[in-house]
């Protein structure tokens, strides 16, 4: 077997400073930052590839719902969530990728993010995820939502949009095709937003940094 080069995981590459450098402007002058053809091709393309060759049974419906009243709600989301480990080569580069963007963040913008959770998700036809927020004050400590899309050839009416809404008031939002590479960054406490339903299978990832704070005298609680 051939050993497998991997970058330092804690340096941002050329490639990626461009776009995290505009992540992090985007962030600090709205909240949010929206980046299409954002991902590095080649990750792009391994994620895609291992998400769809992933045998379905690893793949769990999502729960909703506060840190101690999680539940199956499918009125709310019908997606359906395998947590990324890094055991596969795919997820593992994802991380490191997502550990960059980490390290980058907090230098500009000193958020203090100490941590990264993310799962795939997969949306089957007519699955949807309803307006919500991904994060309550005070009650968890996800502060900023990085969400990928996993999707090639996505076309305009096959749906499925990231609708992405500027504060609680907004009804018209801003919408993201899921496209292949797209990338989507958000102040987790900040912005409702909803995945609308798509006519083909969608795949994407969620992820959150998280902060290490104690709340209500728990550290870093359970997803
Ligand atoms: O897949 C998406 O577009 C977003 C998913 C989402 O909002 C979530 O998992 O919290
Ligand atoms: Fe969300």
């Amino acid at each position: 077997m051939n050993p497998v080069t991997r970058l330092d995981p804690s340096t941002a590459t050329p490639a990626d400073d461009l776009l995290f450098a505009s992540i992090a402007s985007d962030v600090r002058q709205h909240g949010y930052s929206i980046n299409t053809m954002a991902l590095p091709p080649t990750l792009a393309q391994a994620l895609g590839e291992h998400v769809r060759d992933m045998h379905p049974d690893l793949f769990a419906p999502a729960a909703t719902g506060r840190q101690l009243e999680r539940s199956r709600n499918a009125f709310v989301r019908r997606d359906e969530i395998c947590w990324i480990t890094g055991a596969a080569l795919a997820g593992r580069e994802w991380l490191d990728w997502a550990e960059r963007l980490r390290v980058y963040l907090n230098r500009e913008l000193l958020l203090g993010l100490f941590s990264f959770e993310s799962h795939f998700a997969h949306y089957a036809p007519g699955d949807f995820y309803r307006r919500h927020y991904d994060a309550f004050r005070g009650e968890t400590n996800r502060v900023l939502s990085l969400v990928a899309y996993l999707n090639p050839g996505w076309q305009p009416d096959e749906k499925g949009e990231l609708v992405l809404y500027r504060d609680g008031e907004d009804q018209e939002g801003i919408r993201v095709v899921p496209a292949l590479g797209s990338v989507v960054v958000f102040l987790s406490e900040d912005f409702p937003h909803e995945v609308l339903p798509a006519a083909r299978d969608r795949y994407s990832i969620a992820g959150w940094f998280r902060v290490n704070t104690s709340i209500g005298g728990r550290i870093d609680p359970p997803r």
